[in-house]
């Protein structure tokens, strides 16, 4: 029997279940911290049967509790618990629960025990145990971590069940992919009809997009390139660190370190300065200290690290002011990546971050997938050459140059096929000889209902091209097709409706080409400052400027006017506020999805 669960929190909840004796607790109390290891913020809840008892009885806590509060909060200067007395006469329920949770300080729930709920939850499985399996009854195991005799359903996510590094890149990826599911989220998938999508109807965004995808298949040849070149470009395959990160276990401050005693010892002899790129090379003595620089090793036999502004020096002799706990101020050897643990996994999309991360691990050359090609060109006897002396009753060719620069962003080749002005057998040729030399042709204007529509008739004869209405606002026209191998999208003229149709339809298909795997706009809540209007059945990407409100929230308002030729409201804005196809008007105070531009502009 499995439980309705909703997560009421906005950032990710897993579970993770298994029979007992499978070592649940066990592989948490390793996984805990190898998340913490990576910098991910931990929560976790964990199911008990019975009635189990944190306090001890005799202390103050415990006395006053049994005398009749039903809560009891006890607090010191390093943790404090809350005990509430709760009765329920049947099991917790998970989402109360969670709603005790800080989750402005966390990034990630895990939950232990909590089987039968429908929550999102990694299978541990054990073959010795002989113990039936979970996944074939609940659809809600993303991944099962088991051992090498286990055999598994070919589309389950396999981990290995001793793998601890492993699995703690599983959870990071679930929690980078997880969105909160809201009554307002946009873009909510595709309704599942069990038909195939009519392409000559009107679709939905979702519908466009999932089309889309369909016909994508990534591009699988490689090349290996050296660090310089790797920017935006996409991992082939895992890199694995050939070194701990910190290579030495090395001090964060600039000060002195010893080892460490309880009580603290008066004063410290000083025996040796140790400089970042030097060693001490004897093993320091109790009583012994060193002067220490941040990134400096700390020698054998030290354990913790004072900072100099909390250190007092006289004849030789060093002594400490404030609290000193073990082990603090020092960075262990491997806390960043371990040497051997996948530092980067294959389908990462190398930004400055990863390249520093590779950088870091000594790599001078990494395999990553061969770019896309991608051919545009600009439609329209009105269109001009901007450099070029604005004949009457034209407009310069703006949309050619912001496709290039988005195209460039995603990493992408660019072939500038120019403008092609219109006539059938010009536009014909141009396609056929762009679908030989890229993987991707694009186009802009002509694809709706003008009277110049050579362009459709160009398409008809090059390939098979699919004429779309999106219920959306700016971007209502969208073609979409194959010329030969080469996947074909005609974005509609007006300089907006191209922005946003190449960042919700062309980029997805980009990326999955380029090898990049689960990617996904990133869509945060916000509370809006003005009024929206749309209309109940179309999705509509207003340009928005958000900002940290003085609430400490995130608002948002729009840019004005915003008509689908104007250009500038791209560059005023800082986000689309995406308003979903349930909502026809929202008033301010209301809370609404936007997608940062930070992904691609
Ligand atoms: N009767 C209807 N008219 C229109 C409809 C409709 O459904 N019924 N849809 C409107 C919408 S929405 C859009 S968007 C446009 C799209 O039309 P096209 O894709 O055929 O584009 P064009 O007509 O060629 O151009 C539209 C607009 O964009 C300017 N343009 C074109 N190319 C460029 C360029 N490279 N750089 C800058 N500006 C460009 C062009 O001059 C027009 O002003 O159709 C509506 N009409
Ligand atoms: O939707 Mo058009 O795409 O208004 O500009």
């Amino acid at each position: 029997m499995s439980i309705p669960f909703t997560n009421p929190l906005t950032i990710p909840v897993l579970g993770f279940c298994a029979y007992s004796g499978t070592g649940k607790t066990t592989l948490l109390k390793k996984l805990i911290p190898e998340l913490n290891r990576r910098g991910v913020k931990l929560a976790v809840i964990k199911h008990a049967h019975h009635n189990f008892d944190v306090d001890i009885p005799g202390k103050d806590s415990y006395e006053m509790r049994k005398a009749g509060a039903r809560q009891m909060l006890v607090a010191s200067h390093v943790r404090w618990a809350l005990m509430t007395e709760d009765a329920v006469g049947d099991d917790p329920k998970l989402p109360h629960l969670l709603q005790q949770i800080e989750q402005d300080s966390v990034d990630i729930v895990l939950v232990e025990g909590f089987k039968k709920l429908e929550l999102p939850k990694i299978e541990l499985h054990r073959a010795a145990h002989d113990k039936p399996f979970i996944h074939t009854h609940d659809k809600n195991i993303q991944a099962i971590a088991c051992c090498d005799e286990t055999e598994l359903p070919g589309d389950l996510r396999r981990l290995d069940i001793n793998d601890v590094a492993q699995i703690a890149d599983f959870v990071i990826e679930y929690a980078n992919n997880w969105q909160p599911a809201s009554v307002n989220l946009p873009l909510s998938p595709a309704p599942e009809c069990g038909c195939e999508v009519d392409t000559s109807k009107t679709l939905s965004v979702r519908q466009g997009i999932d089309k889309i995808l369909s016909y994508v298949n990534p591009i699988t040849a490689g090349e290996v390139l050296p660090l310089d070149e790797l920017n935006s470009r996409v991992l082939a395959e895992d890199a694995i660190s050939p070194v701990d990160v910190p290579q030495q276990t090395n001090s964060a401050m600039d000060g002195y370190a010893f080892k460490h005693s309880s009580p603290m010892l008066a004063s410290y002899k000083i025996v040796a300065d140790v400089m970042a790129g030097h060693q001490y090379s004897k093993v320091l003595q109790t009583g012994e200290a060193v002067r220490i620089m941040t990134g400096a090793t700390v020698p054998a036999g030290a354990d913790t690290v004072q900072m100099k502004e909390l250190a007092t020096e006289l004849e030789g002799q060093v002594s400490f002011q404030g609290d000193i706990t073990l082990g603090q101020h020092i960075r262990l050897a491997g806390e960043d990546i371990a040497k051997g643990h996948t530092a980067l996994a294959a389908n990462a999309r190398l930004q400055a971050p990863e390249q520093g991360l590779l950088a870091s691990l000594g790599f001078g050359q990494l395999p990553v997938f061969k770019r896309p090609r991608v051919a545009i060109f600009s439609t329209g006897d009105e269109v001009c050459q901007p450099g070029e002396p604005l004949q009457p009753n034209c407009i310069y060719d703006s949309n050619r140059f912001t496709i290039k620069s988005m195209v460039r962003k995603l990493g992408c080749e660019v072939i500038d096929l120019g403008i092609i002005h219109d006539s059938e057998d010009a536009l014909a040729d141009a396609l056929s000889q762009a679908a030989v030399d890229a993987d991707v042709v694009i186009s802009s204007g002509g694809v709706s209902v003008g009277d110049a529509d050579f362009i459709k008739l160009a398409l008809e004869r090059v390939g098979q091209i699919n004429f779309w209405r999106i219920n959306m606002r700016p971007g209502r026209p969208l073609a979409f097709g194959q010329i030969g191998d080469s996947l074909f999208f005609g974005l509609p003229g007006n300089p907006v409706a191209v922005m946003v149709s190449f960042m919700q339809f062309v980029q997805p298909a980009l990326r999955k080409l380029a090898g990049e795997n689960s990617w996904a706009p990133t869509m945060v809540p916000a509370i809006t400052d003005t009024g929206l209007r749309s209309r109940v059945g179309r999705t509509e990407f207003t340009r928005g400027i958000y900002h940290l409100g003085t609430d400490g929230k995130l608002h948002v308002t729009t840019t004005g006017a915003q008509g689908s030729g104007m250009l500038s409201s791209m560059v005023k804005g800082n986000c689309f506020i995406v308003i979903s196809e349930k909502d026809d008007q929202l008033n301010p105070g209301d809370t609404v999805y936007i997608q940062p531009f930070a992904d691609l502009l």
